[in-house]
């Protein structure tokens, strides 16, 4: 169910993610006529955001980008993975996507905002063509946490989104839930770093989903590829 592929460096690693992403849009756009994809924020998408983001071959117009999850700040903050999509991903040809951000306004991420949140992805393309999942050194993805607040409705509701907060997280935080990120035709995990890598063996290995969340993925019994580089 899971297929590592490694690489020699970052860069051959971006342009070969890059290759899947794009070549999941495309097959979905030929079968469904739309496409939608869902990547993470955090330090480590940047080069891959740049790399799919430069693809001609992809009718952009056609292509739908959200997140797989975002901390609660406007886009001006640094912290927001929606200016990091903007910044890195929707430039070139990339700038025709459709973006549907996750952050709402305001400070807090109460019922209101998570419901016009998930009203505003009432029209998201269904299933998703790709979702590129990112990982944290304490073992989170998306922003399912160790120590969540809602980390059980998280990992089970029908979603599609949900507010989160936990200790290690910053600020509030928003996520898909996981059985809507599972909607999707293709799963990846993008890793890198040898200290990620160690975290993936240890999230491998037994051991309570509520420590590492990123294992609630990894148990889902769905087919997942890992793309790693030192
Ligand atoms: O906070 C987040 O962290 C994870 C991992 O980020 P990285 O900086 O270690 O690459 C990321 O996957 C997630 O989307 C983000 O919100």
């Amino acid at each position: 169910m899971l297929d590592r592929r490694s690489f020699a460096d970052k860069t051959t690693l971006a342009k070969e993610l890059a290759d899947a992403v794009a070549g999941r849009i495309n097959a979905a756009i030929a079968e469904r006529g739309e496409a939608a994809i869902a990547v993470s924020g955090g330090s480590t998408p940047a080069r891959f955001f740049a790399a799919l983001g430069k693809r001609k071959d992809i009718d952009w117009g056609k292509v739908v980008v959200t997140l797989v999850d975002e901390r609660w700040v406007d886009e001006l903050n640094e912290r927001s993975n929606a200016a990091l999509v903007n910044e890195k991903l929707l430039q070139g040809p990339a700038a025709s996507a459709r973006f549907l951000p996750l952050y709402s306004g305001g400070a807090e991420p109460d019922a209101a905002r998570i419901a016009r949140t998930a009203a505003g992805l009432q029209h998201l393309p269904h299933p998703f063509a790709a979702v590129v999942l990112g990982m944290g050194s304490d073992g989170h993805t998306a922003s399912f946490f160790p120590g969540g607040d809602t980390l059980a409705q998280a990992l089970s509701a029908s979603g599609p989104v949900i507010a989160i907060r936990a200790p290690g997280a910053g600020e509030p935080r928003v996520t898909f839930t996981l059985p809507r990120l599972l909607e999707t035709d293709a799963l990846f995990l993008h890793i890198e770093g040898e200290d990620k890598a160690q975290v993936l063996e240890t999230a491998l290995a037994d051991g309570p989903v509520e420590e590492m969340p990123v294992r609630a993925v990894l148990r889902a019994g769905r087919p997942m590829t890992v793309y790693w580089c030192p």
